[in-house]
């Protein structure tokens, strides 16, 4: 017989209603299949927290880096730093907006992060979170801004050719 205490047990709650398309122009991505009320819980993802140099060493060197979270993690000296953590499942996947529809929140006790839909989500939307300010890759989103400076520097550029 398998013992399990009581408040080691979490219930992970998950929407149904989702699938995953291949082929946004944000590669991967999760979309609605029906309507998802506001403050829905999403998904809840196990994570498994990276060592600071583990993670400066060698996972900042390779692709999963660009999934990996912001994690506090409790340095050699005791002290804690911003470290990285991965996500499974779900919570990987989700792509970035700046008008994003879900939120997420960390669980540092029990290693869990919560997606919870911050609006009503229509049938066919893309859910997504925000990554931030600080982006690694272009944002398919952002619209174009042209300055005068940029028409200069094309002109520039142009008769330097
Ligand atoms: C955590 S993954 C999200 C899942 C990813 N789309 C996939 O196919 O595996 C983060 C990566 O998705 C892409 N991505 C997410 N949001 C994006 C956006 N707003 N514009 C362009 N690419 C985006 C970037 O390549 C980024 O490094």
């Amino acid at each position: 017989m398998v013992y399990i205490l009581e408040e080691s047990r979490i219930l992970l709650d998950r929407c149904a209603d989702l699938v995953i398309v291949s082929n946004t122009p944000k590669g991967r991505g999760i979309f609605a299949t029906k309507d998802i009320p506001a403050k829905t819980i999403v998904d809840v993802c196990p994570v498994l927290v990276l060592g600071i140099e583990e993670n400066t060493e060698h996972v900042r060197h390779t692709s999963l880096y660009h999934y990996t979270y912001n994690w506090p993690v409790k340095d050699k000296d005791g002290s804690i730093k911003m470290g990285q953590a991965v996500i499974f499942g779900l919570g990987s996947m989700f792509n970035h907006a700046i008008d994003q529809n879900v939120g997420w929140e960390r669980d540092t006790k029990h290693l869990l992060v919560t997606y919870k839909a911050l609006r009503d989500i229509p049938a066919g939307e893309e859910l997504c979170i925000s990554y931030g300010p600080r982006l690694t890759f272009k944002d398919v989103d952002a619209a174009e801004v042209y300055t005068e400076e940029d028409g200069l520097d094309q002109l520039n550029r142009i008769q330097l050719e």
